[in-house]
């Protein structure tokens, strides 16, 4: 699994002299707040983040002197273990990590530390599987921040260290007490910075050994899921091929992958605003503001109601509804350098903008979810979403909302 994802990410992010740092804590704790605090300069509104925030920021420092970083935020979740698992081939690929801990949440420490210390042991056992010990530094920079501490009654520092000694222990490491609330230079994050420059400056040139390994490395089957699919991504049709065979109702297979690749094709290709469809191989004027939407919609539909390959299914208008909008979400999380941002270019021009078989390699490793086809679970009960209703109208999900738009295409368009 790390292997073929470190190869693609390094395919499309390749090394440069910018480290690059995971972001990683329990959730709520204000990782993308910290991420888009320094590269917009002000505090935006977040939702849970959902996969990856990918951004290369000038990180401020004491010195004055900006450290440039390309930083990959991580969502948390209740679960942080199993999240944690599924990101190392990620964490793996990168020079240090920035963990942070929610200082008002008390109740979650020893989960922090406890992860923690799972997630450095398998990290150094991800390296030395893959003979990166030569290649990279074998400590690994682990700047932790613990923060909120505007927040009345934190948790006292000293409780802090002593919960994340022994993940510590052998570690080139240190506690900063940050608050994002202040103004930049009280954060607390300036000293911050400047210890990571110099810690991985220093310690580059003097590696130190990992702890012996002896313990053997979780499986996810999401994790192995990625893994076929990005292997299945290398031997795909051509772009074009692929959505003609989806028009003419000769696609290879019909399942969640390519009903993905359709929809992330659609999408990075020709957008979401409202329009009409007609045949997206022959696009003319009229057809302008077609979009990939309602493409999506009346491609699929057809395609059930007339493809032998799909005898006995039906179309179902929640469930790709719901779809549209993760893969829509997915998208927005790939850096701008990759160029999928649907822009308001006319559709001719976009038509030289589909995507590319790396792109859509990059899109999944970053958005590891989109392969568990039962995501939708998360949002709906199996009554509500199995509902003659839900089958036939966009149903709105009963156990939680679908995650939102709105922040994330707030800081696209303020985009610098
Ligand atoms: N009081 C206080 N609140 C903060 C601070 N930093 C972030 N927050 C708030 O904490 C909440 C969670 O922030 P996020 O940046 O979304 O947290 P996250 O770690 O990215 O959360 P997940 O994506 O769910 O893992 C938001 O309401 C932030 O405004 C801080 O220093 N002090
Ligand atoms: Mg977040």
């Amino acid at each position: 699994m790390s292997a073929i994802v470190r190869q693609i990410l390094n395919k499309i992010y390749p090394r440069t002299t910018t480290y690059r740092v995971t972001i990683i804590g329990t959730g709520w704790g204000g990782k993308t707040t910290l991420l888009y605090l320094i590269k917009r300069g002000e505090i935006v509104q977040t939702i849970p983040s959902t996969g990856f925030n990918v951004e290369t920021i000038d990180a401020p420092t004491t010195s004055g002197k900006p450290l440039k970083l390309e930083c990959w935020d991580v969502e948390g979740c209740a679960d942080i273990k199993e999240r944690s698992r599924m990101i190392l081939p990620y964490a793996a690929c990168g020079d240090a990590i920035m963990w942070v801990v929610d200082a008002g949440y008390k109740e979650g420490l020893a989960e922090s530390a406890e992860t923690l210390e799972d997630m450095l042991f398998d990290l150094d056992s991800e390296r030395s599987r893959y003979g990166l010990l030569k290649n990279y530094p074998t400590n690994r920079k682990d700047g932790r921040l613990v923060n909120k501490q505007d927040l009345p009654d934190v948790t006292p520092m000293d409780d802090i260290r002593k919960a994340f000694a022994k993940a510590l222990a052998q570690r080139t490491s240190c506690i900063f007490k940050t608050s994002l609330f202040k103004p930049l230079d009280q954060t607390g994050l300036l000293d911050a910075f400047e210890w990571l420059r110099f810690a991985l400056e220093t310690t580059a040139a003097n590696p130190v050994l990992p702890p012996t390994l002896d313990k053997k490395l979780p499986t996810s089957s999401l994790n192995e899921k990625i893994e076929s699919w990005l292997l299945r991504a290398e031997g795909d049709s051509d772009p074009q091929t692929f959505l003609a065979q989806f028009e003419s109702l000769s696609l290879p297979a019909w399942d969640h992958y390519t009903h993905i690749r359709i929809a992330f094709l659609l999408l990075a290709t020709y957008g979401r605003p409202k329009g009409t469809h007609q045949s997206f191989l022959h696009l003319h004027e009229a057809v302008i503001m077609s979009i990939g939407k309602d493409m999506i919609f009346d491609g699929i539909e057809k395609y059930i109601t007339e493809s032998p390959q799909t005898r006995g299914r039906t179309f179902h208008v929640t469930m790709t509804y719901f779809w549209i909008q993760i893969v829509d979400l997915a998208i927005r999380n790939i850096s701008p350098s990759t160029d999928l941002r649907p822009s308001e270019t006319t559709l001719p021009s976009r038509m030289a903008h589909i995507p590319s078989p790396d792109q859509f390699a990059l899109f999944l490793a970053v958005n590891q979810y989109v392969a568990d086809g039962n995501l939708w679970a998360e949002y709906y009960s199996k009554e509500v979403m199995m509902s003659p209703a839900a089958k036939g109208g966009m149903v709105l999900p009963d156990k939680k909302p679908l995650p939102n738009l709105v922040v994330r295409h707030a800081i696209s368009r303020n985009w610098k």
